[in-house]
């Protein structure tokens, strides 16, 4: 999973209505420079869209978001997705990740979540919900104890707090909406989702994550 948080500064969140969506706004955010996209189980078109994109989007390097089940992991890899995201995480999903074979980004949001996963292997988490649970202080805390844990912190991010993380030597990238808001969406407004990425595609991370 480390691997993929290394692409790009910015993963977009990516919350469907519909299922139609997700090829034209998978275009513009691979256009704009961001070619790792999460597309949330939050919605009914979830996974047709995750099939459309990795179908018809070259760029795009495309996963889920919001498993809760172990049973999603199966669906997951069955419509192409090539990696798999949870806000917290459980026994059950770790050991569903593992038998899927596909990248996973567990959720934590404490430092003993934090050393669980690590004993299990893990060194990408998901810090989530990040500006409710300490924002980029309670990250940069991590350091001295935990220096080879990376992180992508997400919920609640703007633009703005995208540069304060990833000013950390222990955040590649952060996750979050706001590159690509619903209103856009609904508009077809394909040429904002564009500029929202290109503006996000350029933050830097710190060359130490
Ligand atoms: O669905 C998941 O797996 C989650 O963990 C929640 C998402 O990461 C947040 O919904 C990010 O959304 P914003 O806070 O709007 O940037």
């Amino acid at each position: 999973m480390g691997e993929l948080l290394a692409l790009a500064p910015v993963i977009p969140v990516l919350t469907l209505e519909g299922a139609a969506d997700g090829v034209p706004v998978a275009r513009a955010l691979v256009a704009g420079g961001l070619p790792v996209l999460e597309v949330t189980l939050r919605t009914p078109g979830a996974l047709e869209a995750v099939r459309a994109i990795a179908d018809a989007v070259p760029g795009a390097v495309v996963g889920v978001g919001t498993v809760v089940t172990p049973a999603q992991f199966d669906a997951a890899r069955r419509a192409g997705a090539r990696f798999a995201v949870s806000p917290g995480q459980t026994p059950a999903l770790l050991s569903a990740a593992a038998d899927a074979g596909m990248p996973y980004l567990p959720g934590m949001a404490s430092v003993s979540e934090a050393m669980a996963l690590a004993e299990r292997g893990y060194r990408a988490l998901k810090f989530f919900p990040a500006e409710s649970c300490g924002g980029a202080g309670f990250l940069r805390a991590l350091l001295a104890p935990l220096p080879e844990l990376r992180f992508c912190p997400t919920g609640g991010i703007d633009s703005a707090k995208a540069e304060e993380y990833l000013a950390l030597p222990n955040v590649p990238c952060v996750g979050g909406s706001w590159p690509v808001p619903a209103a856009a969406v609904r508009a077809g407004n394909w040429d904002r989702i564009e500029a929202l990425a290109h503006a996000a595609a350029s933050l830097r991370a710190n060359p130490a994550a």
